[in-house]
């Protein structure tokens, strides 16, 4: 993750609204788009009310692509299973404060088995939740909606949150928004200190990735300029 800071803003398309049955033209599709890196939405049915995918598919999409993977882990207990996702090839691996609450050791195993350790916040916990770990992650992210599915409206409690965080991080950390993130929603986003925008349907749900990357990427630049 430490080599994609210099190319921020970033565009990560969430990896749970693609093309399953064909897989592989798609992740050709995003490269062809110049997606930096792509979030791996891994769901186990108890921690968000979905399942997606884990750590074996993961481990076979690693074989496809080169690109950096985020893995975003919406699961109970993530100090039981984040080696899988190591060994799976994550580049980063981001556990929601919700799930462990006092996550200063998890995040230090993770940063040493190489990946980079990251923190998700859900809409409803308050950035205090995560303030003594903050300069532990390469990586916040600010959920701006409930996690579980693809395709749900923004939330804009998470901008003022956006915010707060942005105050307390160093430059050589991600700042990263999740949830609802589209054309009429990414440049408060960057207004708001984001630097790496997760998108899912925004980008999936276009015909041509190319134009719906880099139409994410103009609308950055028009509002923060
Ligand atoms: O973590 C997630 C859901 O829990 C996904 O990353 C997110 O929802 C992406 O989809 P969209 O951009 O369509 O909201
Ligand atoms: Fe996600």
């Amino acid at each position: 993750m430490k080599s994609l800071l210099g190319k921020r803003p970033l565009i990560a398309p969430s990896m749970l609204k693609c093309d399953f049955a064909n897989l592989h033209t798609d992740i050709a599709r995003l490269e062809a788009a110049n997606a930096p890196l792509l979030h791996m939405d891994v769901m186990d049915g108890h921690f968000v009310p979905n399942l997606s995918y884990g750590a074996l598919v993961i481990e076979k999409i690693r074989k496809c692509t080169d690109l950096p993977f985020d893995a975003h882990l919406m699961i109970s207990d993530p100090e039981k299973y984040y080696q899988d996702y190591v060994n799976a090839g994550c580049d980063a691996i981001t556990i929601h404060i919700e799930a462990v609450p006092e996550p200063g050791e998890l995040l230090e195993k993770i940063r040493a088995s190489g990946c980079s350790p990251g923190l998700v916040l859900n809409p409803d916990t308050p950035v205090e939740a995560i303030k003594p770990w903050i300069s532990a992650c390469d990586l916040v992210l600010v959920m701006s909606v409930n996690p579980g599915f693809g395709g749900q409206k923004f939330m804009p409690v998470a901008l003022d949150k956006l915010s707060a965080i942005k105050e307390l991080l160093r430059d050589d950390q991600f700042l990263s928004i999740d949830g609802g993130v589209a054309l009429d929603t990414i440049g408060e986003c960057a207004q708001h200190g984001a630097n790496l925008f997760v998108c899912g349907s925004s980008i999936f749900d276009k015909d041509d990735y190319s134009e719906a990357v880099s139409g994410l990427l103009a609308e950055i630049n028009i509002k923060t300029r």
